[in-house]
């Protein structure tokens, strides 16, 4: 490495850096946020850290459990779980935990209690540990109504109402995207220094992309529209290029790849699954908190997905997000399909 050429870099904005300089512009604020952050930003970290070593470590394969959705648990799952619970307790900062791993919502004692409810998939992407493929970590922050009494209608809130959303994905690099309501900043982790630098500030998805991502395995059970929007991707009828198909399996990286290089990316309903598969508080929302934030938009079929109100914290919706227009084109089909 040019130590000289590091010394000169004066502009390195950490995460906590940066997160500081939001915190400044709100001087009533206590910091509470900054520290319920740092506390994810180190599980994050940690799980790097354990996902980098895994095939060493013997924690690929499964742990013999089976999670509420029925869905083996990976060891990774179980020890990131473990790892966020354990970070987001200890922060001082959070009154109600969401993990896709628990059965039920985790309501923190009064004497570790903060005024913050998060909502979390601990790993996400779980097919694709043993082989190496990017998995990553996702995350919606909500603030709870009255952090004396709190209650599940305090986690039960239409995803406009988060806070901040993000997500952390363990790749070729580890890469942390962050919305705190106004704009989408993204910090890629330097394994030298421990810290995740501002690599990537102030995300916008491109206004139409040239990249569909879905599991096509699927299409002998989708609706008309999504199977309409395919077909065009494909073989489009108005003279433009057609799409590339991109699907890696993971929700984290797939959305990650949307986000910079535009497009779109369907989970959508089918006859065998008519509510979908993404789970809408700790996958659908913060991904389209996201979205929204980059300038693209995301529609569940029926509507806006963020102003979805879920009725159980495991509930699942379809979701197609992306850039701007390419979601336009798929709301334009369902729309069409009300009215026939
Ligand atoms: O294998 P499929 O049905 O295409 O599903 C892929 C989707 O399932 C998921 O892996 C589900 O997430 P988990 O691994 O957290 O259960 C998403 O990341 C991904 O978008
Ligand atoms: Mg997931
Ligand atoms: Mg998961």
């Amino acid at each position: 490495m040019d130590h000289a050429a590091d010394a000169n870099r004066t502009d390195l904005m950490t995460i906590m850096r940066f997160v500081l300089n939001e915190q400044s512009k709100h001087p009533e604020s206590r910091g509470d946020f900054t520290i319920l952050l740092s506390h994810i930003v180190l599980g994050c970290k940690f799980v790097c850290s354990a996902v980098n070593k895994a095939g060493l470590a013997k924690l690929i394969g499964l742990a013999g459990e089976t999670n509420v959705q029925g869905e083996e648990q990976k060891k990774l799952d179980v020890l990131s779980n473990d790892v966020f619970v354990k970070a987001l307790i200890s922060s001082g900062r959070t009154c109600i935990l969401v993990s896709e791993e628990d059965e039920e919502a985790t309501f923190v004692e009064p004497s570790q209690r903060g005024r913050y409810v998060v909502v979390f998939d601990p790993l996400d992407g779980s097919s694709n540990i043993d082989c190496g493929v990017s998995i990553g970590t996702i995350f919606g922050i909500y603030m709870v109504k009255h952090s004396n009494e709190p209650t599940l209608d305090d986690v039960l809130q239409p995803g406009e109402n988060m806070v901040a959303a993000g997500y952390c994905m363990y790749g070729s690099s580890c890469t942390f995207v962050l919305s705190t309501g106004v704009g989408v900043n993204g910090f890629t982790l330097d394994p030298s220094l421990g810290e995740f630098i501002l690599t990537h500030p102030d995300i916008k998805i491109p206004k139409k992309g040239k990249i569909y991502s879905v599991n096509e395995g699927n299409a002998k059970n989708w609706d008309g529209p999504t199977a309409k929007y395919v077909e065009k991707c494909k073989f489009p009828k108005d003279g433009s290029s057609s799409k590339s198909l991109r699907y890696i399996g993971s929700m984290v990286a797939d959305v990650h790849r949307t986000l910079l290089y535009g497009g779109i990316f369907l989970y959508p309903a089918d006859k065998k699954s008519p509510n979908g598969k993404l789970r809408v508080l700790y996958e659908v929302f913060p991904m389209s908190f996201l979205m929204e934030r980059a300038g693209g938009q995301a529609f569940t079929g029926k509507q806006r997905a963020l102003e979805l109100v879920p009725k159980n914290v495991h509930e699942r919706s379809p979701i197609f997000l992306g850039s701007y227009d390419d979601v336009e084109e798929i709301k334009a089909l369902y729309a069409a399909e009300v009215k026939e």
